[in-house]
């Protein structure tokens, strides 16, 4: 297993449909086979206060849902993402604040709301922002099922497309070290290698303190 110093945290956003849960999936394996301690999870996570968003999106609205997935973001972070740091893990999380930037505008929370109650969230070493065309993204919601309220078609892809290009911006302002990729033109297993050479170039850069065991 190889090991650093300190782990690294790893966020994946984007637009229902874009590949955020395939692209996790894959990043694990790939830096596994490469022999990188890796920790794969999700937000909202699977504790109590993940599973109370996850399961409630047409109960809990607006702020509410805001402030509920807020909590779990950073009860989550407490609990379970600095521990696999401390340990030297990669942690690759599927959603993170850009998430709440998008999702939480689109149920009609001001952005400055959300900014505020998420802005003692830890910064991530890296911030992948998925990317594809709104058409593409709805054919594959459309083709998977949707998940939630947010997604009604293209219409809502096309507006979702477009608030994450845009909190792609603001996030940067808060020194989100961003990273967009388009993942129409590629396959899944091209994403992740191509993210997965982006990490490892992270962690074994110059001043990386990398040991094989
Ligand atoms: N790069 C890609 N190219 C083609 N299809 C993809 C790609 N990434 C994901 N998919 C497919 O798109 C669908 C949605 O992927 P998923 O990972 O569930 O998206 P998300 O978690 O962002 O909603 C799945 O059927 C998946 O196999
Ligand atoms: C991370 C996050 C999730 N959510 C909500 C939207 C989704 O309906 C719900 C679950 O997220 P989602 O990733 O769609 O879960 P899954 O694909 O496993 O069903 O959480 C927010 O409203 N804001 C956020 O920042």
């Amino acid at each position: 297993m190889r090991r650093w110093g300190r782990g690294l945290f790893v966020t994946i956003d984007g637009p229902a449909g874009v590949g955020k849960t395939t692209t996790t999936r894959l990043l694990r394996e790939c830096l596994g086979r490469r022999g990188f301690q890796v920790h794969a999870t999700t937000q909202p996570s699977h504790g109590v206060l993940g599973e109370t968003a996850r399961r409630n999106t047409d109960t809990y609205r607006g702020h509410t849902l805001a402030c509920l997935v807020a909590a779990d973001r950073y009860h989550h972070l407490e609990k379970e993402v600095r521990p696999h740091l401390a340990a030297g893990a990669i942690v690759v999380c599927d959603r993170y604040v850009a998430s709440s930037y998008v999702l939480q505008c689109m149920d009609d929370v001001p952005l400055p709301f959300v900014e505020a109650i998420n802005s003692a969230a830890d910064v991530p070493d890296l911030a992948v922002i998925l990317q594809a065309p709104p058409e593409v993204a709805a054919a594959r919601v459309a083709a998977r099922g949707a998940h939630d309220r947010f997604h009604t078609g293209e219409d809502s892809s096309r507006r979702e497309c477009e608030l994450y290009e845009q909190a792609a911006i603001r996030l940067a302002r808060w020194r989100y070290p961003v990273v967009a990729v388009d993942t129409a033109g590629a396959s899944p297993v091209e994403v992740a290698t191509y993210l997965a050479g982006r990490i490892a170039e992270r962690v074994e850069g110059p001043g990386a303190d990398v040991a094989t065991a």
